[in-house]
């Protein structure tokens, strides 16, 4: 596979353990190649009949894996980890064509997507309840159970992970999933579907129904539908929390986020720098956790400023299956002439660019119509610019300095958002004071978005709310049933 060569001529809806074309369309949509701007695949969207025979399916398969034990469930997910792990190469490469990602990304997204099966694998077989004694030798105990036919509904800038870290779970408790991807990115989550039935689980367990809005909207309106799991904008998660609300349907919205990262002066300027380059630069800047509120201390701030710019200009931009590569086309052109239009108003605005901020043409001309900007630094930044406050969503960093630490928290915590925050310094005190005060979901100490699959994940405020990795989100995926055993006799009361 090189860049200019995919294309996708199998269908991209999977039901009942393969690929089918859909009983009914909403319409058609076209898949590109960032890179090169080409068409790698024009599919239907999937229309209510086609959703509801994708949770029929789901239905019959959870009446199955949902009878199995844990340890089932666990040898299962072991080996669809397994197979994902030998298929890294070429799942990396999928997700790099339709979503322009680096290789060098997309490798090590592949490898938090297997580990997220690899733990909740581990963790199917120790699911457990409570026994609880009362009076007169009676007892109580709990039942951690299945939810029933669960809907992941994902983004687009890391759709294999996604589907990863909301299949998992789901499976692991007992569940059924229908994912529907992003139309941006239909493809890698087949690889994800074949995976789970070549390890195993009963067909119809992992479907994949694509489409964008509509196709949404048939999934979370579904009456067999036990729950729904987000990860998009805020303006779509509200619309799927009115939805479920309709239906008293638990929800997991994993939203955007406008995330503070705040450098002392007593930090280590080398990691400090390289944390700020991860807080804005993975997957072009699309990334929702990204730290894009750079607080720097005054002191620090020219030292900071000039080292932070000198390794973005360093970034290597061009053809994201290069192994050299580490910055590659945004996902469409829409998108990058959005992030384009929010530097544009951020200098009319007064924030001077220190660099990049502009359209890249790589010299490779087969990626001549690719969407690809250099990467941007600004500063002379103020809290109430367009730039600081709303997210961007591509690769620009916003530089402010402060004085104080009071001053820094109060700032970083002025935003309806919540997803993540950062802080640098050497001072533990100062680290754990500060996160501690942070409106955060996910904080950082001295390093920037890394995401051991052991970490609980989501946001505060209008970030979302409920948690995808981690043991918690077993919570999320599960429900309590209560038993109440009689030892003696009733006791009426009439
Ligand atoms: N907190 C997190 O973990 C993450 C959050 N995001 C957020 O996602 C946004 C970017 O992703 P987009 O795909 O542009 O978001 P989006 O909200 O436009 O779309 C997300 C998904 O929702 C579907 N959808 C759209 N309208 C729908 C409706 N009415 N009913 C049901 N489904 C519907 C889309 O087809 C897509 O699959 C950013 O705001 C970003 O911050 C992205 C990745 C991770
Ligand atoms: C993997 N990580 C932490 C860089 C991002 C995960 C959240 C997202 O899907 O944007």
């Amino acid at each position: 596979m090189s860049t200019g060569t995919f294309v996708v001529s199998q269908p991209l809806n999977y039901r009942g353990g393969a690929r089918v074309e859909p009983a009914d369309s909403s319409g058609i949509e076209k898949a590109f190649e960032p890179a090169t701007g080409r068409v790698i695949a024009t599919f239907a969207c999937s229309g209510e009949k086609e959703v509801n025979l994708a949770v029929q399916d789901a239905k019959a398969a959870f009446k199955i894996w949902s009878q199995k034990s844990g340890m089932e469930r666990c040898r299962i997910l072991l080996e669809a980890a397994r197979l994902i792990r030998e298929r890294r190469d070429e799942i990396a490469k999928v997700e790099t064509i339709n979503n322009g990602k680096s290789i060098f990304e997309a490798r090590f997204d592949i490898d938090i997507s297997s580990q997220s099966l690899e733990y909740y694998a581990g963790l199917a077989a120790s699911m457990a309840g409570e026994h609880i004694q009362l009076p007169g030798g009676s007892f109580g105990y709990t039942r951690r159970e299945p939810l029933g036919v669960c809907v992941g509904i994902g983004a687009w800038n890391y759709p294999f992970q996604i589907a990863c870290w909301k299949s998992a779970p789901a499976l692991a408790c007992g569940n059924a999933m229908i994912f529907k991807p992003s139309p941006f990115t239909p493809v890698s989550v087949l690889l994800l579907a074949e995976i789970y039935t070549e390890a195993g689980v009963p067909p119809g367990l992992f479907n994949v129904v694509q489409g964008g809005a509509a196709t949404g909207q048939f999934l979370c309106q579904h009456h067999d539908v036990a729950k729904v799991s987000f990860t998009g904008s805020v303006p779509t998660g509200t619309k799927i929390m009115e939805m479920s609300a309709k239906g008293i349907k638990p929800v997991t919205l994993e939203l955007g986020g406008k995330s503070p990262l705040i450098i002392f002066s007593d930090c280590d300027m080398e990691n400090a720098v390289k944390g700020a380059l991860m807080a804005n630069f993975l997957t072009q800047g699309e990334v929702c956790c990204n730290g894009t509120r750079v607080f720097v201390q005054k002191e620090i701030l020219d030292k900071f400023t000039e080292e932070v710019v000198k390794q973005t200009q360093r970034i290597k931009i061009g053809d994201p299956l290069l192994e050299d590569t580490r910055m590659g086309p945004l996902i469409n052109r829409p998108h990058l002439e959005r992030v384009l239009g929010f530097v544009k108003v951020a200098k009319q605005q007064g924030a001077k660019v220190l660099c990049g901020g502009d359209l890249y043409v790589p010299e490779d001309p087969k990626l001549k119509d690719g969407y690809y900007m250099r990467p941007c630094i600004l500063t002379n930044c103020r809290d109430d610019m367009t730039c600081v406050k709303e997210e961007i969503f591509g690769p620009v960093m916003s530089i402010l300095s402060f004085d104080t630490e009071a001053e820094v928290l109060e700032r970083a915590n002025d935003t309806s958002f919540g997803l993540a925050a950062g802080v640098f310094t050497r001072d533990i005190q100062r680290a754990h004071r500060v996160v501690a005060e942070l409106q955060a979901g996910m904080c950082f100490i001295n390093n920037y978005n890394v995401s051991p699959v052991e970490l609980p994940f989501g946001g505060y405020k209008k970030s979302g709310f409920g948690r995808e990795n981690g043991r918690v989100t077993i919570e999320y995926y599960s429900q309590l049933k209560t038993v109440c055993v009689e030892m003696g006799d009733v006791e009426s009361a009439f």
